[in-house]
């Protein structure tokens, strides 16, 4: 019996490492996120460790030498699942054929600006990338949009791409999940692991609303709601949220550079969920279209929700209460989205 399944198994690896490779695409490739973000994709953590890959690597012209040493890197690491690596300038060769594309090729903020700041210098770049995919790519690729401002560029981005399903677009909005959910178990005492449910609404800027209403807490074993494990409402509704709203902003003080470990790591916590699900009875935060939402959200925004994904395809958990601390903080989130849309489509305009 015990040799039936050993060599059943066998022929399951072999098969699957016979997978045909996917094709994923990464903008900004001479970039710091890109740095933290490729080894990781490269070696399995993000599409299956048995998934070959073939890395497209963009950036601009004048930074296509360093992406050569990205790409002489990547190929030192002696990674078995990378196939082959293909450094271009070029969107025809860069958007050809993907299976996946992590859109983070833009201008970072600086010091005392806000995200909606770089809205004049990357939305072009998100409409002429949408239109690359458009023409270039698979009509199931999933695209997730890390430039600044996030939410913006990626409606730009899936209004580019008629033909591209508005439902293959996210932007990231993992990484204040991730913030969310840290602070969270810091303050409890537990691992972030402990933690789950948090819920990001809105934009990825300052006025996002990271909301531990629904969220759960494991102290030693026993799973309560954030409230009773945190036991201090006026920190949650205070300080917990100015942090995780402006986190960026304080680790561009202190580093003098945009996060880019956390964004790789949240990129890649994204991503996998998107290929392989969300686990029972979780849900993780995303920018998706907002097209149908029960939460009274316009409609033609890219919004973060709570959102749960099986087979490559998500959908907003609906049906959480929604007190009105709450609706007031979404609702002012929103009301940002409307007006970062109407300023994209005028500086596209002009
Ligand atoms: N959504 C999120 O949670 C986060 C978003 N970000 C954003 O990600 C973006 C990238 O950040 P970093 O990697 O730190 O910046 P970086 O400046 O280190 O790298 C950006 C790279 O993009 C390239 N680039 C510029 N225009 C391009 C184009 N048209 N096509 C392809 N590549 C292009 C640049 O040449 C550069 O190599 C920024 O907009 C930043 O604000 C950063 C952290 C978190
Ligand atoms: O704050 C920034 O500009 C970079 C970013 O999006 C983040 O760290 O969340």
């Amino acid at each position: 019996m015990l040799t039936l399944l050993t060599s059943m198994y066998m022929m399951v690896r072999t098969f699957s490492s016979q997978a045909e490779p996917i094709r994923v695409l990464v903008t900004g490739a001479a970039g710091q996120i890109a740095y933290s973000l490729l080894y990781s994709i490269a070696k399995g953590d993000v599409f299956g460790k048995d998934q070959p890959i073939i890395l497209v690597l963009l950036d601009i012209p004048p930074m296509l030498p360093v992406v050569d040493g990205v790409v002489m890197e990547l190929q030192d690491c002696a990674l078995p699942l990378l196939r082959e690596v293909i450094p271009t300038a070029d969107e025809a060769v860069g958007f050809k054929d993907l299976d996946a594309a992590i859109l983070v090729g833009s201008m970072p903020r600086r010091e005392g600006m806000e995200r909606k700041d770089l809205l004049k210098a990357n939305v072009a770049i998100f409409k002429a990338q949408g239109g690359a995919l458009e023409k270039y790519a698979k009509k199931t690729v999933k695209v997730l949009v890390v430039g600044n401002p996030a939410n913006t560029n990626c409606l730009i981005a899936a209004k580019s791409a008629p033909s591209i399903p508005k439902e293959n677009f996210s932007c990231l909005t993992r990484l204040d999940h991730n913030r969310a959910s840290s602070q969270v178990a810091m303050r409890c005492g537990v691992s972030s692991d402990s933690v789950k449910n948090v819920i990001i609404w809105g934009n990825h800027s300052s006025t996002q609303y990271p909301d531990v209403h629904h969220a759960k807490v494991n102290v030693n074993g026993a799973e309560m709601g954030a409230y009773d494990a945190v036991k201090d409402d006026a920190w949650l509704h205070g300080d917990f949220i100015s942090t995780v709203q402006l986190r960026g902003a304080a680790v561009i003080k202190a580093r003098k550079l945009s996060s880019a470990m956390s964004a790789a790591k949240a990129i890649c916590d994204h991503m996998r969920d998107i290929w392989f699900g969300t686990k029972e009875g979780e849900f993780i935060s995303m920018g998706v279209y907002a097209a149908g939402n029960s939460y009274g959200i316009a409609e033609d925004l890219i919004y973060s929700f709570p959102i749960q994904i099986k087979n490559k395809t998500w959908k907003i958990v609906d049906g959480l209460s929604i007190n009105d601390f709450s609706r007031a903080k979404m609702d002012a989130t929103a009301a940002e989205l409307v007006e970062e849309r109407d300023t994209a489509l005028d500086f596209l305009s002009q």
